[in-house]
């Protein structure tokens, strides 16, 4: 054990264990989670390094490793699906696997959108793995669902759909799985009786089931990307491929061709809004990793000198504090964020299979807007730690740059982040609704009393001190009340409208206004759950650790920020003046309970897969044994000599 990391941790002021305990959701979680982590010791599970691969090798091994995690999840017997997402999450580690859509997607669709027949005789396939399934929506020319060309016309005389891409822009793209999977959930506009009646779901079979040869049906791998080399990202060009009536999903189509309306179309959009929200929780568990080794590794690097004695540590650096122990606070704000994420999507999700659909457009907007948040401010973190690494953290073996190129398309997929925040539609709705008196219930229930409180520059004399900067509750209060920027946002709207220009223009003339107002929204749900948790936190000395983090990540928030808090009043210039001093003395606070901090994360090494991060610390030597690993010194004198340069 290296002895700076082992003096770190004799230097904790609380139970790093009770820490864990709190982020699990309780011993017994914990408990479970460590038995489940030791299927890594499982020699079947060993690999390559993928980063000594090449894409096809990955590939296989990536296929190999899936097929082994269905063999061994039935021979430990893990059944439940919490636990089967954990078990998959630790083999998985920093990659993604070759048949993930079939569980986070296609699985997720068939429970949510088959009838009872389509349950009977779709979800064993499924559940054995003899389908194994996709999610094909986007397109080669549009991602925009009402904009999506592919079309599914009813022919009664056979009873069946007839599934066509027209044209070159009409080809499914991005797809996973494209060479592995064998069926597919293909979203297509509905045609019946000569009518459109938007998107919906079916299944298409794409490959034979013994031989999986493709049926006559284009379909394939779209090559290689930034990361996802593990992924066979795939196309999908359907040429008047005929399906069964049956494989509609949620059977809207009578077999005379009448249409039934769904109880919402939105329905059909529903594995979108799950995936979203499990982003949320993915956002917490990368920006943990990454802090792990970053925090880790600057505890055991020493470099220059602050004094006239030996190289200090790098994480006694204020700079490095100030790259990395925000970064730290938002890790610890996220993972309490996405459990409530979590609790609440099931919650809705629960009301909607009761056939009460009320708070589909609240869950809708908060998924989109946490997804997005969570996702850009994860993704920019993680290069904030990679380069806090200096040249160690551009090799690969520190895991970061794999952390970043694996992550960094969920700004971009399920929904590319900016048009996420844009369907902020339901927040100017409620705006509207709250300004005509209208009492709003749950997380918008701020802006009741907006009418009192209004959110507009005052000149530097008369601003108010409203806010004491030590105290957690009134920072929640001034985020919640920079997150009626909303209120400019819908001015911005109103004042388009003015202009006679059209409701759509209006709209994306004020799309800046919009994106910020949703941003300082989903800021505002952050630092008020993470505050929110803290009184939940019994044990003194793990609440005050998480109260200085909670302070750290509300005052960084405010200092990135501070036109808009200046711009409202919020703040006066004397108190902004004092923020950068107390975050200062919290990064002092921080400092001796860092790595103890990411410890709490209880990242086993094999899940964290990087040399920088170790828990041993024995960080140099590794490096060297990793290096010599390294392809290109298989032979002492590489054949390229012989070919180019002898
Ligand atoms: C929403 C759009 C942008 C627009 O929708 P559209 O209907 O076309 O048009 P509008 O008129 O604007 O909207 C109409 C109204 O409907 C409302 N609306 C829209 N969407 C929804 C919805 N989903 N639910 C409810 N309501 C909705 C909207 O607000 C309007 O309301 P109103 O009329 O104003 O009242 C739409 O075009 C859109 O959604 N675009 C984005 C497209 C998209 O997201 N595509 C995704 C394709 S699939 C994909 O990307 C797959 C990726 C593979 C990822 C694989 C890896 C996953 C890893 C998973 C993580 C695992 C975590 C494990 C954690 C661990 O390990 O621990
Ligand atoms: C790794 C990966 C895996 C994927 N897996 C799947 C899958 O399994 N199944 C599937 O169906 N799809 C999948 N996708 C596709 C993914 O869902 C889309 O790429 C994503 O929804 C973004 O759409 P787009 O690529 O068309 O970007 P675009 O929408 O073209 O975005 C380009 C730019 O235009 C801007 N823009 C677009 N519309 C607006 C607007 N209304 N207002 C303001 N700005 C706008 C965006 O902000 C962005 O800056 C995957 C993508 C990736 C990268």
């Amino acid at each position: 054990m290296n002895p700076d990391i082992v003096k770190e941790r004799q230097n904790a002021s609380f139970d790093v264990q009770k820490l864990t305990y709190i982020l699990d959701g309780g011993p017994e979680k914990t408990k479970r989670r460590r038995e489940i982590s030791l299927v890594l010791n499982d020699p079947d599970f060993d690999e390559e390094d993928p980063n000594f691969l090449s894409r096809s090798e990955r590939y296989e091994q990536a296929v190999r490793k899936s097929a082994q995690m269905i063999l061994k999840l039935r021979e430990y017997g893990i059944s439940d699906p919490a636990e089967i997402n954990c078990y998959k999450s630790v083999v998985r580690g920093n990659f993604h696997e070759s048949l993930g859509l079939h569980y986070v997607m296609f699985l997720p669709t068939l429970y949510s959108q088959c009838d009872q027949e389509q349950s009977k005789k779709w979800l064993p396939l499924a559940t054995s793995f003899e389908v194994l399934g996709t999610y094909a929506q986007t397109e080669l020319g549009h991602t925009h669902l009402r904009g999506l060309e592919t079309t599914a016309t009813f022919d009664p005389t056979t009873q069946e759909f007839v599934l066509n891409s027209p044209t070159v822009t009409s080809i499914k793209w991005w797809p996973g799985a494209g060479k592995t999977s064998n069926h597919a959930v293909v979203l297509a506009q509905l045609y019946t009786r000569g009518k459109c009646h938007g998107l919906h779901a079916f299944i298409v079979q794409l490959r034979h089931m013994d031989t999986h040869e493709p049926l006559p049906i284009l379909v394939g791998d779209i090559g290689p990307k930034f990361g996802f080399s593990e992924v066979d990202n795939g196309f999908l060009k359907l040429d008047h491929v005929r399906i069964p009536r049956e494989n509609m999903l949620m059977k809207h189509v009578e077999p005379d061709g009448r249409y039934v309306k769904p109880a919402s179309a939105k329905l059909t959009y529903g594995t979108m809004v799950f995936i979203r929200s499990l982003l949320v929780g993915l956002s917490a568990l990368v920006m943990a990793k990454s802090c792990t080794i970053a925090i880790r590794y600057s505890a055991v690097r020493h470099q220059s000198e602050i004094r006239s004695e030996p190289e200090p540590q790098i994480l006694d650096y204020q700079t490095q504090q100030y790259k990395l122990f925000p970064l730290l606070a938002t890790a610890y704000a996220f993972s309490f964020v996405g459990q409530y994420m979590t609790e609440t999507y099931y919650r809705i999700s629960g009301d909607i299979n009761q056939g009460d659909l009320s708070e589909l457009p609240e869950l809708h907007a908060v998924s989109a807007g946490l997804k997005a948040f969570t996702t850009w401010t994860t993704n920019t973190g993680i290069e904030v730690c990679r380069m806090s690494c200096g040249g160690h953290g551009y090799s690969r073996s520190s895991a970061l740059p794999d952390l970043y190129a694996e992550f960094t398309p969920t700004c971009t997929y399920e929904g590319e982040n900016t048009v996420m925040m844009l369907q902020t539609a339901y927040l100017v709705k409620s705006y509207r609704q709250a300004k005509a008196g209208e009492q709003l219930r749950g997380i918008m229930s701020y802006l009741n009393d907006m009418e009192q409180r209004h959110v507009r520059a005052h000149p530097a004399s008369a601003r108010p001190a409203l806010v004491d900067i030590n105290d957690l509750s009134d920072l929640v209060e001034s985020y919640k009340l920079r997150a009626a920027l909303v209120e400019s946002a819908a001015k911005s709207i109103q004042q388009e409208l003015q202009k006679r220009r059209s409701h759509e223009d209006a709209w994306n003339n004020s799309a800046i206004d919009l994106v910020k107002a949703s941003d300082a929204h989903c800021h505002y749900m952050v630092v008020k759950l993470f505050t929110d948790k803290l009184s939940e936190i019994g044990d003194p000395d793990i609440n005050l650790v998480l109260t200085t983090l909670a302070q750290l990540y509300a005052l960084h928030g405010i200092a990135l920020n501070s036109g808009d808090f200046l711009q409202a009043g919020l703040l006066t210039v004397p108190q902004m003046q004092q923020i950068p001093v107390r975050i200062k003395e919290l990064l002092c606070l921080i400092r001796p309970n860092a790595v103890a901090l990411v410890d709490a994360f209880d990242f086993p090494d094999k899940v964290l897969s990087s040399v920088l991060g170790r828990y041993d610390g024995n960080v140099y030597e590794n490096l060297f044994e990793w290096a010599r690993r390294s392809p290109l010194n298989a032979t002492e004198v590489h054949e390229s000599f012989h070919k180019y340069l002898k």
